[in-house]
């Protein structure tokens, strides 16, 4: 009868160690135990040493460069790493510097006699080795191919050098062969050499050849496309940002620990063998193309990561699996309970504690905050720029409040279900303890019972994503802060953030700094705002429709909200002409909406100027940053030459804001780059930040330089990991659901917040660009970027401008107003050239028709270049007479009369409180730099 053994895992579902066997148990045992052979005490020191010595050299390797120091302890290999990296320092020493005496004589003969000048290279080889033992032990199938990439190398290697020194036999002894191959290269080069030398050293260049393949892990087809991107990282380019030649992203190189190139599809690999248990979950198998690693391992981006803190405020106690069990059970039954995770996100009834702040940029509201209705107390500036101008900031009630947030939802209920199921399913023990809800995705919490590994529930991602019927599950493990693994889903019922309650939050009304903007609100629902004086430069890049547009009207709402235009200046760049035209006439503009791909171009060397005439005024005044020089201004401590008639004022912010940066980069590539560069690696001190948006997030238009030096980043969902990358330098973009939700990286962050972003209303747009339009009025500078004014090609000439334009030069240098002239040179029929003749007519360039003779021509051929422009449409616009008054006020204003937009937007309102403003030359002959004051009337 076949003997009963007891369960081989005990309920905790860890497998019992033979140690912890109670002796007196009812376990029958087939077979007298094996004798366990115990080391003596001296060798077990000398073991225990070694490894110690293994894992202190080990822990330093492993925070060298990219940090990979959280490999799990298990998975370490210091021991074996140590004695390669001691062979390899020892080795180096003997071979490469030929110390004498008898150790180090054996060692060489031991080595060149085996593998001769091959010896030179071993040291490099064991040191590669002992490094990857040391940081990535647990790939070892990618080891493996090391391993035996080095040794087809050394073989390889040893042949040609056998042959290259002279083919010694075995006769010459030691000193012959050791000079050469050794006797492996003997060994392996004497059969083909035999036959032809040449063949011989072929066959072995060859191999050597594809040894480096191995090493490298690079199939033949991607040989091209690896030494392009070797060229690349020579030539400082982050290869990084590039999708390799044959279509594969980045993936396919590196792995996302950076830790060696690594091919994407490898499903049947060449060498290695089958994956053990523990191989599993190996950042090698985030690339065999099975999708739901790529979730589970998101877990090991520390980008992608949320910070939090932890929802149960002290002094509440979280509530114990029991309680939670039971809770679930009472709503199983349909009892009315005391939800208990519904009480880990509330908030204790004592109010608010002071919120910490994750970096200087942002500040994340950590708890649930209360809907923030009460409105922001009216703001009213004297403005500086006119002693008798009062400014009133925008009312906090033309921003609509959001519908109330929802901190738990049957939604919520039925993922928490799904997610316990397929734990239980699949015998994880681990428990969902808890959620936050944030309004467009939700994080649940998964506690692990004792003894289960992390990876149990990680590798479960695709089943997830099944059970609760969603490909946007995003894994945090752990949930910083926390001994928990995050599940991020998206909720089915989402929730819109209004920029109104984003302003009206704690966060915002913290500070009264007037570069601060409403960002969302973040996954446990805490409010985020940011201070673009402080990113300092911003790039916002998504696919169409991900919400870019909506985030810059909030960044620009907020502006308008929080800041006067003495404080504050924009200039705005919409090449597609759409997006940015609500706030036309703005006063905070300091030029009209720049629509022209070339004048923005123009727009940003202008900016770069004034960083310099900024900076000019720091250093002449002894000021590292324009707040110390502004605030020195305001104290009257900054002094003037005596005989200067310069008045002094602070200088506004600048803000440049570009909404497609791809347009630009199409019309004026280094131009652009080279004034974007600039700005960006100096405007911080000046005051001046860049907001870049783009939906083309390709390396040809974020380039390496302009990405170097734009620190802060807002990434709505890409369409691809590549572009994820581009972005964020790290992937997580591509797994965003749209509409607003973003990872936002803000300079000096370690780790992307996931936002959503915050919501404004074209209507709430409308009332608050009113309002400031209705305060003070827009007077530009003219010497941005003034955009020509729109042709007024006439509908008459539909299509026919071109061949008009060459019948009026015609015409007008011959001065001879024939239709058959017209014909011939121009090759066209007698309708058309008789078509252009009237056009010509109408326009006063010839006289009425005289039956068969040439018409008179009324122009002279000095006048030609003005009637081309006239016909053009670059031209004054028909009926351009400026209103007497208008004109005497921009006069007055020191505005350009050539320039007529400022002209017409003077002339919107003349007789009430509202003020002409300017940047007018303040009078100081010497310098002539303070063109940013404002002057008000
Ligand atoms: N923060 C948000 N909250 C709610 N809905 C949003 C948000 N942002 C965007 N949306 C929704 O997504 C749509 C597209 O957004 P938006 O126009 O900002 O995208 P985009 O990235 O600028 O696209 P494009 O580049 O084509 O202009 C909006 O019309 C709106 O319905």
């Amino acid at each position: 009868m076949a003997t009963r053994t007891s369960p081989v895992r005990p309920s905790t579902g860890r497998a019992p160690s033979k140690a912890k066997t109670p002796a007196g148990g009812t376990r029958a045992r087939p077979q007298a135990p094996e004798p366990e052979i115990k080391p003596v005490w001296p060798v077990r020191a000398a073991v225990g040493l070694w490894q110690g010595l293994g894992h202190l050299v080990g822990g330093g390797v492993r925070r060298i460069g990219h940090d990979v120091s959280d490999l799990e302890p298990e998975s370490r290999r210091d021991g074996s790493a140590l004695l390669l990296l001691l062979l390899a320092v020892g080795i180096a020493t003997f071979e490469w510097w030929g110390l004498k005496g008898w150790f180090a004589d054996g060692v060489h003969g031991v080595v060149a006699g085996s593998i001769g000048w091959m010896g030179l290279l071993l040291p490099l080889m064991l040191f590669i080795g002992a490094i990857r033992q040391f940081r990535y032990p647990q790939n070892v199938r990618s080891n493996n191919r090391v391993a035996i990439g080095f040794t087809v190398m050394t073989v390889a290697g040893a042949a040609i050098a056998h042959i290259v020194g002279g083919q010694p036999s075995l006769a010459s002894g030691f000193d012959g062969v050791s000079q050469a191959g050794g006797t492996i290269g003997f060994l392996a080069a004497s059969p083909f050499s035999a036959l032809n030398v040449w063949l011989a050293v072929l066959i072995y260049a060859l191999f050597a050849f594809v040894s480096v393949l191995i090493v490298t892990a690079t199939p033949f087809r991607a040989i091209p496309s690896r030494l392009g991107q070797l060229y690349e990282h020579l030539m400082g380019q982050d290869p990084h940002e590039k999708t390799s030649d044959n279509g594969h992203d980045q993936s396919y190189l590196y792995d996302r620990d950076g830790a060696e190139p690594k091919p994407k599809r490898e499903k049947k690999p060449l060498f290695g063998r089958k994956k053990s248990d523990a191989e599993e979950t190996s950042v090698l198998d985030r690339f065999n193309g099975d999708e739901a690693f790529e979730h589970a391992l998101v877990d090991a981006d520390p980008v992608d990561t949320v910070p939090t803190t932890p929802l149960v405020p002290p002094g509440v106690r979280r509530p114990t699996k029991a309680e939670i069990a039971t809770e679930k059970l009472k709503a199983s039954q349909g009892l009315a309970a005391e939800p208990v995770t519904e009480a880990l996100s509330q908030v204790p009834s004592g109010g608010l504690p002071p919120v910490p702040t994750v970096n200087p940029t942002v500040a994340v509201n950590k708890l649930v905050p209360q809907v923030p209705n009460t409105p922001i107390p009216q703001r009213s500036e004297q403005l500086s720029l006119a002693g008798d101008v009062t400014y009133t900031l925008p009312d906090s009630e033309f921003l609509a409040p959001g519908t109330l947030p929802k901190e738990r939802t049957e939604a919520n209920d039925a993922v928490v279900a799904a997610l316990t199921n397929v734990l239980t399913q699949f015998g994880v023990d681990a428990q969902v303890t808890g959620f936050s809800r944030g309004p467009t995705v939700t994080r649940y919490e998964i506690e692990l019972g004792a003894g289960t590994k992390v990876e149990r529930v990680t590798a479960l991602s695709k089943n997830i994503s099944y059970a609760v019927a969603s490909a946007d599950v995003r894994i945090l493990s752990p949930i910083p802060g926390k001994s928990a693994i995050g599940i991020e889903i998206p909720n089915t019922d989402r929730e819109t953030v209004s920029l109104g309650d984003v302003l009206r939050s704690q966060n915002a009304r913290r500070t009264d700094h007037p570069m601060v903007m409403g960002v969302g609100k973040d996954v446990e629902g805490g409010f985020v705002v940011a201070n673009l004086a402080k990113m300092p430069h911003l790039l916002v890049a998504g696919a169409t429709g991900a919400g870019k547009s909506s985030f810059v009207n909030s960044m620009i709402t907020s502006i308008l909200m929080r800041s006067t235009p003495d404080e504050v200046r924009m200039v705005m760049v919409d090449p597609k002409r759409v997006e940015l035209t609500a706030y036309e006439g703005v006063p905070h503009l300091i030029t009209p909406i720049i629509t022209n791909p070339k004048k923005a171009a123009e727009a940003l060397q202008w900016v770069v100027r004034e960083m310099d005439t900024r900076y000019d005024d720091l250093s002449n005044f002894g000021f590292k940053h324009i707040d110390d020089f502004n605030k020195a201004v305001r104290a009257g401590k900054v002094k003037l030459p005596p005989d200067s008639k310069r008045i002094l004022k602070p200088y506004p912010y600048l803000l440049v804001i570009v909404d497609e940066l791809a347009d630009l980069m199409m019309v004026a590539p280094r131009d652009v780059e080279d004034s974007i560069v600039r700005i960006t690696q100096l405007a911080r001190a000046a005051g001046i930040h860049l907001v870049l948006a783009t939906q083309r997030p390709s390396v040809d238009v974020v380039t390496g330089l302009i990405k170097a030096n734009v620190p802060s980043r807002m990434a709505f969902a890409t369409s691809s990991v590549t572009d994820s990358r581009v972005v964020l330098d790290q992937p997580g973009a591509e797994k965003l659901i749209g509409q607003g939700d973003a990872l936002f990286l803000p300079m000096g962050a370690s780790k992307a917040i996931r936002v959503q972003g915050a919501w404004v209303t074209e209507s709430e747009i409308h009332q608050v660009v009113e309002h400031v339009k209705g305060q003070l009025q827009a007077v530009y500078r003219e010497d941005v970027a003034v955009e020509a004014p729109k042709k007024q090609i006439d509908e008459e000439i539909g299509d026919d401008l071109d061949v008009l334009l060459q019948a009026t030069e015609l015409v007008i240098t011959t001065q001879f107003g024939s239709t058959s002239m017209l014909q011939r040179k121009l090759r066209v029929g007698f309708a058309k050239a008789g078509r252009l003749m009237d056009l010509l007519e109408s326009r006063g360039v010839v006289g009425p028709s005289e039956g068969s003779k040439a018409r008179d021509v009324l122009v002279k051929p000095d006048d030609l270049a003005a009637t081309l422009a006239a016909i053009r449409g670059d031209g004054p616009p028909a009926g351009s007479a400026v209103d007497p008054t208008v004109a005497a006020l921009a006069a007055n204003a020191n505005v350009n009369q050539g320039f007529a937009e400022p002209v017409d937007l003077v002339a919107q309102d003349l007789d009430n409180r509202t003020q002409a403003i300017d940047y007018h030359d303040g009078g100081d002959d010497e310098s002539g730099e303070d063109a940013w004051q404002l002057t008000g009337r």
